[in-house]
């Protein structure tokens, strides 16, 4: 790989005890820099610490790794980097700590994480309770009673975790959905207490994992130092995403080294806090405590030669439908999925990555439906099913077997019974196997947890047997979120199960190393058959979700200046909102050869 002028300079200039802040906008290689510059920098730590490569999300994290892997592939970077390289997510790291020192945080039992439909059950719950007990502000409560509806979402919002941060660092600190709280702080302190008595008892959303995470690094230094030895270079991708509680522990750590990279075009978390504010806060923090502050800017794209930023080059699709003439609004979405569809058929041999991005989960997963359906015309004729992956979704079998092959490789022990724990900890996360007593979870839950002992208990028995129940309740959890099971996940699936059995027989002879290259292997290979197979990898997921990616061709549906359900309800594109601009921006510099828009007539939402 050819290194540009400005790249070069900045690997020339990197070393120890300094502080960098790379910016540069889509495309000009910043994640990639980031490899690198791990690379260059792998030989100044010892063999106990790691480098930290720190990101957003669970997402962000595979692009990294896999961004790691290619550069390996292409032996620009060292193969042993993979070992010095942790490259993880804020919550994440937050959970190992919270787990490791439970007993520092009073937490009596093995923590769980909820998830996001017991989250939601349990938030429900104590939004009744407070309600009952006459605890919910008077401006949240309608002339009858009820909760106002507009509001609910907010008060949820809070219960699910988001009043202790708030309640800490104050709420106007966290974009519009802390705002919202303004001048409420007794009622943050009420909710943030009933959040500490359940966190007390061993049960966690990620949202609250910061708080405890914060406390613990300021009531134990030697916990602190502890981590500030284990990570003496932290580099951060996306920084102009992160929040202030986020950034508050960075500073603690004060790592020896610190990198940050971002693109202040790209902030598109906003609403939760994001502030391109952090560039000039990271450049007073280092003044007292870095032998340098170096700021460089990357020009060269290496994405495109298009620029997708510009209106001008982007095909736009307007569909034959006026939304406020007779036309009901299902049959406007019906085209933008047909209009969708035609696209992709039409553009299927040309390119090999295709991607639908979308502005909310729920459009996605019904464009998503359609796509893998078989749909008749009343004219006749028909679009074939074809096989997309659906980025994002919590419970995609893609991303999940996926998940599964890197955890196996960030494994310490490799044993089966550990196998078994990842394996059913992945599709059951958060039911920890030993701890959940039938009290604590509702009917619902209690069957999954069965089901997932059951694996567990098969797994250790008889590897391959646990294995093949384990896909069967893959194929479960994948029809209870009503996604159709098609060829693509099918074929992951069984491809994983295939590359699991040899796996497990390669477990009884060879080492560690070896063990991990192989896994390191599969992910590859795996990669590798799914484009091949189905010639084209075609994936739908939100703007959010497409962070850090690029694919060939990108599509974004329904640019409309309306909502995609009604024109009552739901969530639409305001480009007067800057957060809007910036997402619609990372959406266009995802592509790099061509981005088509749809959207309805007179409903452009430029
Ligand atoms: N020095 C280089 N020479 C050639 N190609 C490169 C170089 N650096 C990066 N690339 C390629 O350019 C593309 C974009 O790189 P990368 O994802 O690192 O950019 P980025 O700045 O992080 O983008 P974004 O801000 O959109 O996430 C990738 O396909 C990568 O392989």
């Amino acid at each position: 790989m050819e290194l540009s002028k400005d790249k070069e300079e900045i690997l020339n200039e990197i070393d120890i005890n300094k502080c960098f802040l790379i910016t540069g906008s889509a495309g000009t290689g910043k994640t990639t820099l980031g490899c690198m510059i791990g690379n260059k920098l792998s030989n100044k730590i010892n063999k106990n610490q790691r480098i930290l490569y720190l990101t957003f999300s669970n997402l962000a994290k595979y692009q990294i790794s896999d961004r790691l892997n290619e550069l390996i592939k292409k032996n620009v970077i060292d193969k042993q980097l993979m070992k010095i390289v942790e490259v993880n997510n804020y919550h994440s790291l937050w959970w190992n700590l919270i787990c490791r020192y439970k007993g520092f945080l009073n937490i009596p039992e093995d923590p769980i994480l909820l998830t996001d439909e017991e989250l939601e059950i349990q938030s429900q719950e104590e939004l009744e309770n407070l309600k009952a007990n006459l605890k919910i502000p008077s401006d949240y409560i309608t002339n009858n009673g009820t909760i106002n509806k507009n509001k609910k979402d907010s008060l949820l919002h809070i219960l699910k975790g988001s009043a202790l941060i708030y309640n800490d660092y104050g709420p106007e600190n966290f974009g519009e959905n802390g705002r919202k709280f303004k001048g409420k702080m007794d009622f943050l302190n009420e909710i943030s207490n009933i959040i500490m008595s359940r966190n007390r008892k061993g049960i966690f959303s990620h949202n609250e994992t910061i708080y405890w995470v914060n406390k613990l690094l300021l009531r134990h230094p030697n916990i602190l130092s502890i981590l500030r030895a284990k990570y003496p270079i932290i580099i951060i991708d996306e920084f102009q995403d992160s929040d202030i509680a986020q950034w508050e522990i960075i500073k603690m750590i004060e790592p020896k080294t610190l990198i940050a990279m971002g693109d202040a075009a790209q902030t598109i978390h906003k609403w939760r806090g994001a502030d391109p504010e952090r560039f000039n806060q990271l450049e007073t923090f280092s003044k007292d405590i870095y032998k340098a502050y170096i700021h460089k800017e990357l020009i060269k794209k290496h994405r495109s030669n298009i620029d997708f930023s510009n209106i001008n080059n982007l095909n736009q699709r307007s569909l034959k439908i006026n939304i406020f003439d007779t036309v009901k609004h299902n049959k406007a979405k019906y085209k933008t999925k047909l209009e969708v569809k035609k696209s992709i058929f039409k553009k299927l041999n040309s390119y090999k990555s295709i991607a639908v991005l979308c502005l909310e989960n729920k459009q996605a997963n019904e464009i998503t439906s359609f796509i893998r359906k078989k749909n008749t015309f009343n004219s006749g004729g028909c679009f074939k099913g074809l096989s997309c992956r659906r980025i994002g979704s919590n419970y995609s079998p893609y991303e999940q077997a996926k998940s599964i092959c890197i955890n196996l490789i960030n494994m310490k022990e490799l044993s089966t019974s550990k196998i078994a724990n990842e394996i059913v900890n992945k599709i059951f996360f958060p039911l920890s196997l030993h701890k959940v007593s039938n009290r604590s979870r509702k009917d619902i839950y209690i069957k999954r947890w069965t089901d997932a002992n059951n694996v567990y208990t098969k797994i250790k028995k008889d590897f391959i047997q646990g294995l093949n129940l384990f896909i069967d309740l893959c194929f479960k959890e994948e029809k209870r979120n009503s996604y159709i099971c098609d060829r693509m996940t099918l074929s992951c699936i069984s491809y994983v199960k295939h590359k699991l059995i040899i796996y497990s027989n390669n477990l009884i002879n060879g080492d560690l190393l070896e063990k991990r290259a192989i896994i390191n292997n599969i992910i590859l290979q795996y990669e590798v058959i799914c484009k091949n197979k189905f010639n084209s990898d075609i994936s739908v997921m939100t703007v959010h979700q497409s962070k850090g990616r690029e694919f060939d061709f990108v599509i974004i549906p329904w640019f409309a200046d309306i909502p995609w359900e009604s024109i009552n309800y739901g969530y639409q594109w305001d480009m007067n909102n800057d957060e809007h601009q910036n997402l619609f921006h990372t959406a266009c510099t995802r592509a790099k050869k061509e981005v088509e828009i749809i959207y309805p007539k007179n409903n452009f939402a430029l």
